[in-house]
Formats: C-alpha cells, sequence, structure tokens
C-alpha cells in the first residue's frame, strides 16, 4: 500500500471519485469544518462587497472561487509542492458579516480571525472586498506582531478617506500602517499603475518605507529576480500575502469592479507567489473577485489557482 492509500489528511475530493461537477461547493470540494480547530491551514469566506468604489458584486466571489476551484487537483506539478500530503486542511465557510454595516462587520471580522489564530491555523481568504484585509491584519498583529506584507494589486489602497470615509476597500493599507500593523521595511507593493488622485499618491508609501514596484516596471519580465529580493527584504519574520485579482491584467482577470488596463500576467502572478517559498507566510487573502463581470469563471478560476499556490508555498508543505 502506498502511503497515498492512506491519507493522514483531509483530501480534495477526488475528480475521478465524483464528477467535478457535482459533491460539495468547498473549496478544492475539501471537508468543512465549524472552525480552525485541528487545523494547519483554513480557507475562509469573506462575502463582502459593500466597501466597494465602483462596480459591486465581490459578495459572491467565495462562492465562485470555490465553484471554480473544483477543476484544481491536489498536486502541483510545476513546484512539486504536496499540500494535503502535509498540513490538515478544511474549509471553515464564511465570515458573517452584516451586509448593512461596513464599520460593523471590520470588527466582525477582526473578531472572527482572532478565534481563527487562537487555533494557530494559517487563513487563507476568499474575498470579497479589499476592506476585508486591515481587520484580517489587526488580527495578524495582535498574534504575530507587526508583519512583513506581499501585496500585489493595480491600487495602492492608502487613501486616507473615500468619501469622507475611513473604511472602503481603497484604505486598508493606509489604516494598517497607521496603527502599526505592518513592519514597514518589510512592505512590497506590486502592480501599481493606471490613474492616481494626485501624482504624488504612491510617494506616500515610498514615503513609509514600502517598496513600491509598479506594474511597467514588472512588464515583459520574470518576476524571479524580484521575488529573490523580496525574500531577502522578508527575512524570517511573519509575511501576510494580500493578493486583489486587480494586480492581474484585466484579459487575464476580467471579474472584478476597479478595472485598470496592463498589468501582471498570470505567469507573473504564479511566480510572485511561488517565490514566497521558503517565507514565514502566516496568512494571505485572494480579494475583489466579483463573478457578475465574470463570464467565462475564469477570473475565479485564476482567484482559486492563487489561493492554492499560497497554500502551497506555506510553512511545512513538502515537496514530492
Ligand atoms: N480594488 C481596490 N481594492 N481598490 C480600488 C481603489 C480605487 C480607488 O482608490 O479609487
Ligand atoms: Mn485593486
Ligand atoms: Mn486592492
Amino acid at each position: 500500500m502506498s502511503e497515498h492509500d492512506t491519507p493522514r489528511f483531509n483530501q480534495p475530493l477526488g475528480g475521478n471519485d465524483m464528477p467535478r461537477f457535482g459533491g460539495p461547493a468547498s473549496m478544492m470540494r475539501l471537508p468543512m469544518q465549524a472552525n480552525a480547530k485541528g487545523l494547519d491551514a483554513a480557507f475562509v469566506g469573506i462575502p463582502m462587497d459593500i466597501g466597494t468604489s465602483n462596480r459591486p458584486g465581490t459578495r459572491l466571489g467565495p462562492r465562485q472561487i470555490r465553484d471554480e476551484s473544483r477543476m484544481l487537483r491536489p498536486y502541483n506539478m510545476a513546484t512539486r509542492a504536496a499540500p494535503f500530503d502535509s498540513l490538515q486542511v478544511a474549509d471553515i465557510g464564511d465570515v458573517p458579516i452584516n451586509t448593512f454595516d461596513l464599520k460593523k462587520s471590520v470588527g466582525i471580522i477582526e473578531n472572527y480571525y482572532h478565534e481563527l489564530l487562537s487555533h494557530d491555523a494559517v487563513p487563507l481568504t476568499l474575498g470579497g472586498d479589499h476592506t476585508l484585509t486591515w481587520p484580517i491584519l489587526r488580527a495578524m498583529a495582535r498574534k504575530h506582531g507587526p508583519v512583513g506584507l506581499i501585496h500585489i494589486d493595480a491600487h495602492a489602497d492608502i487613501n486616507e478617506h473615500m468619501f469622507g470615509e475611513e473604511v472602503a476597500h481603497g484604505c486598508p493599507f493606509r489604516r494598517a500602517q497607521e496603527e502599526g500593523l505592518l513592519d514597514s521595511q518589510r512592505v512590497v507593493q506590486i502592480g501599481l499603475r493606471g490613474t492616481g488622485y494626485a501624482a504624488d499618491d504612491f510617494d506616500w508609501c515610498r514615503e513609509q518605507g514600502f517598496r513600491v514596484v509598479t506594474a511597467e516596471q514588472c512588464w515583459h519580465k520574470s518576476l524571479e529576480p524580484l521575488m529573490a529580493e523580496v525574500r531577502e527584504q522578508m527575512g524570517d519574520g511573519p509575511v501576510y500575502i494580500s493578493f486583489d485579482i486587480d494586480g492581474l491584467d484585466p484579459s487575464v482577470a476580467p471579474g472584478t469592479g476597479t478595472v485598470e488596463a496592463a498589468g501582471l500576467t498570470m505567469p507573473q502572478g504564479l511566480e510572485i507567489v511561488r517565490g514566497a517559498q521558503g517565507l514565514n507566510v502566516v496568512g494571505g487573502d485572494l480579494v475583489e473577485v466579483a463573478p457578475p463581470y465574470d463570464a467565462s469563471g475564469n477570473t475565479a478560476l485564476m482567484g482559486a489557482t492563487l489561493l492554492y499556490e499560497m497554500l502551497c508555498v506555506l510553512p511545512g508543505v513538502k515537496r514530492r
């Protein structure tokens, strides 16, 4: 009997055991459980779009990411990562936000992640609009202290206010920095581009000590050399990965609310996440998938794939 016959850990339901279009609609058709007890890593959904500033729809993101994730098989053919031979993973469902109150939802999310982290599980979050990263970082900093951040996005999301409000999907990293949740010498923002409210918008990030890598600096290049530098910068400290799907080019990921031209390619997205291997990754999220503009489902599938790749770089994942 091979080791594959006697799984010690939860396994995704296989595509030859149940048709891919059947079975549970959980992330990768993994078992679901009510909380993170006993888990090394937990997929969690946050069905929220009340922080969005343009077209909405990310409240439907977690469901669609789960649905499209049915195409993912357990073994990573490029990196040979075998996450389900290594870690106990499950889908723990959705955070019950208050869809009528964004500010209350921030508190609900922080408390939820505080409880989740008490089980020592690494959360991998299916968004949801980018507002959600702020309360997650609050819970992260309570456990780990200020964290390093690998942030992939078309936008810096460091607006001081939006429509006079401090809580919005364009503000999470401004709030996180003000609250000391980030180790600002270990923050890198990749893929920023487009039009700004002011010509010096991204300079605020640089003044904080963040490394800004614009989309233009990424065009036509492999990002492996960049990620070697990022690994050096991150060192051994805790690192959080926040991947806004709009960091990718809209030709790859059209299903999102605030589209910007000429973004990262999917191979570059994979290079970034795979380049985090060896780091002390303590959590990650994939945000801003908006299914109403995702006719093919490909945006959600790219999101599911990036979450799977985050799982593959968690500490303790074996390669076969
Ligand atoms: N998609 C995210 N997270 N942010 C968009 C921010 C749009 C803006 O600053 O105008
Ligand atoms: Mn964005
Ligand atoms: Mn964003």
